[in-house]
């Protein structure tokens, strides 16, 4: 399972270590761990052009011991300073042969330019862990210049806050990141971690705590994943409620069922919103025509919008999932509220989100009475629109709330609902009320499209139905979700998504998808 720490978590783990012998000994292990990495990506050494970004910490110093060694190795290094430099590091790098433009006279921006044009790699070390608000403006006009394609981050992104994930201003936009010891958490969280590129981790001996973050990998999602056995039924491998779809929104209905049918439901019971047929008991809908005309193993129920005592009369099941495909407003609110009341586990997405945030607002306590847990998939506008219904937040504030500190903004929310919130998003994070959390590392930008979503709550909810607790429901189902994503043809549309998912489990379960140690995507 990879993890994510705290600066402080870090600090204080490298803490025994810096006070033992032999002095530097942490930052020689990092050392190593970058410069076999430039090794390997370069594939010669020798001959190829480094530039280092050198910054005046030990982030500074752990590029500059790297350009040292590389440029042992006959790699012609330059390293770029815009202040004071790091007096091991710079030293050991002219000793080697590199060379050193800076801090006096500071590096012309045309001789900046001109060498990193020419690197066939840079280092960024500009700024690491100790670094603290906006890169300074020195600092910004270098990390400006360093080319994304080109450039390997050491530690963290020069920019991007090491503990948020925060950008304020400029930052290093880097094709991979080496980091030391433990993920940074900001690495994993957005905005800033769509500035690491693939993260590298190097192991420098840290002995760390109890993670502030985690991520599954496939091994864990493998091992979680509900597998029937020989004494499985339908029903003990777990029934699914999932009310979706009405007659302005049929197509969410399928997208969800598709879904929930690839996440492994024994049964599946949907009840779809429609209107009533000419006789009395003859309900209609379009989204069941179509429910059924896709997946005819979907047992479906129609009713009329809001009649709650006919959704809970289709039958028993272990977890509802309510939302894809529905209009926000009274009705789905009755609908909801009945779900509220039965004591099963709930994913609300969609359309059952607004009225989440009323039933909240109007009862702070709805969910702390249920046994069972709630877990809302918002996307981030409809986060901002949940907890300003729920919990009175501005939603501009929560924008920058969001962009500020993304995983202490959820924190926030999960704890003040009582839900466990999962925030879709490029990085989607879960996070129940106590505060545990969970990044997901999978998925593609592709993703970003309409339908994704009710593909992932009818996944979810099956999930859910099969026992998986709450908050590893949300992570399971966004890995697998994820890796769909990233065996789609392009451009990816969502019903694709479902047909994904058997080649995505099948590999899982035969150990096929492996990541290799210490990567993630
Ligand atoms: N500790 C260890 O054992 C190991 C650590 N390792 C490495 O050390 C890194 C942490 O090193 P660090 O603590 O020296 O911090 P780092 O980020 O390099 O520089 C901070 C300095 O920058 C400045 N500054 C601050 N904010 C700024 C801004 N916005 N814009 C511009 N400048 C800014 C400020 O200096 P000031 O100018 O204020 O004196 C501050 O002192 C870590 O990420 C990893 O790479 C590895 O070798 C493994 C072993
Ligand atoms: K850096």
């Amino acid at each position: 399972m990879p993890n994510a720490h705290t600066v402080d978590q870090v600090r204080a783990a490298e803490a025994p270590l810096l006070a033992g012998p032999p002095p530097g000994i942490l930052m020689q292990r990092a050392v190593s761990g970058l410069v076999a990495y430039v090794a390997r990506r370069l594939g010669r050494v020798h001959g190829a052009r480094i530039v280092v970004l050198a910054g005046g910490g030990d982030n500074g110093g752990d590029a500059l011991w790297a350009g040292a060694r590389l440029a042992a190795r006959g790699a012609r290094v330059d390293a770029l300073a815009p202040g004071r430099t790091h007096p091991e590091g710079s030293a050991a790098l002219l000793a080697a042969g590199g060379r050193l433009h800076g801090p006096d006279p500071a590096p012309a921006d045309e001789v900046a330019r001109a060498l990193v044009g020419e690197a066939d790699l840079v280092l960024d070390g500009l700024l690491g862990i100790g670094g603290r608000g906006g890169l300074r403006p020195a600092h910004a006009r270098l990390a400006a210049f360093a080319p994304p394609r080109r450039t390997v981050a050491v530690d963290v992104p020069s920019g991007v806050d090491a503990d948020t994930g925060e950008v304020a201003g400029e930052a290093v936009r880097a094709s991979a990141t080496v980091t030391f010891g433990t993920h940074k958490r900001g690495l994993w969280l957005m905005p800033g971690a769509a500035h690491t590129g693939p993260v590298e981790l190097v192991d420098i001996g840290l002995v760390l705590p109890e993670p502030d973050l985690r991520a599954l990998d496939d091994a864990d999602v493998a091992a979680l994943l509900p597998v029937p056995g020989a004494a499985s039924s339908k029903y003990r491998r777990g029934v699914l409620g999932l009310v979706a779809g009405s007659d302005a929104y049929p197509g969410a209905a399928v997208l969800a069922v598709g879904g929930a049918l690839r996440g492994g439901a024994g049964y599946l019971r949907v009840i779809t919103e429609g209107r009533l047929g000419a006789a009395p008991g003859d309900p209609h809908s379009r989204a069941a025509d179509l429910v059924l005309r896709a997946h005819p193993e979907a047992v479906v129920t129609p009713i009329a919008p809001g009649d709650g005592t006919a959704m809970l009369a289709a039958g028993r099941v272990q977890a509802w999932a309510i939302g894809p495909g529905l209009a926000p407003g009274p009705p789905v609110r009755d609908l909801l509220a009945t779900l509220l009341g039965a004591d099963e586990p709930v994913v609300v997405d969609a359309g059952a989100l607004d009225p989440l945030g009323e039933l909240l607002g109007a009862d702070p306590a709805v969910l702390r009475g249920r046994s069972a847990p709630v877990l809302v998939t918002p996307h981030e506008g409809e986060f901002a629109r949940l907890t300003r219904l729920a919990l009175g937040w501005d939603p501009r504030t929560t924008d920058t709330e969001l962009a500020r500190d993304r995983l202490g903004t959820v924190r926030r929310a999960a704890a003040a609902t009582g839900a466990t919130v999962l925030l879709k998003g490029a990085r989607t994070l879960v996070v129940d009320p106590a505060g545990a959390a969970w990044a997901n590392l999978t998925g593609s930008a592709w993703l970003g499209s309409a339908g994704t979503g009710d593909v992932l709550t009818g996944l979810i909810g099956s999930l859910l139905a099969a026992g998986v607790p709450a908050t590893l429901a949300g992570a399971v189902g966004a890995h697998l979700h994820g890796r769909a994503a990233e065996r789609a043809a392009l451009p990816l549309a969502a019903s694709d998504l479902p047909d994904l998912l058997p080649r995505v489990v099948t590999e899982l379960l035969d150990g096929e998808t492996a990541p290799k140690p210490g990567h993630c995507r």
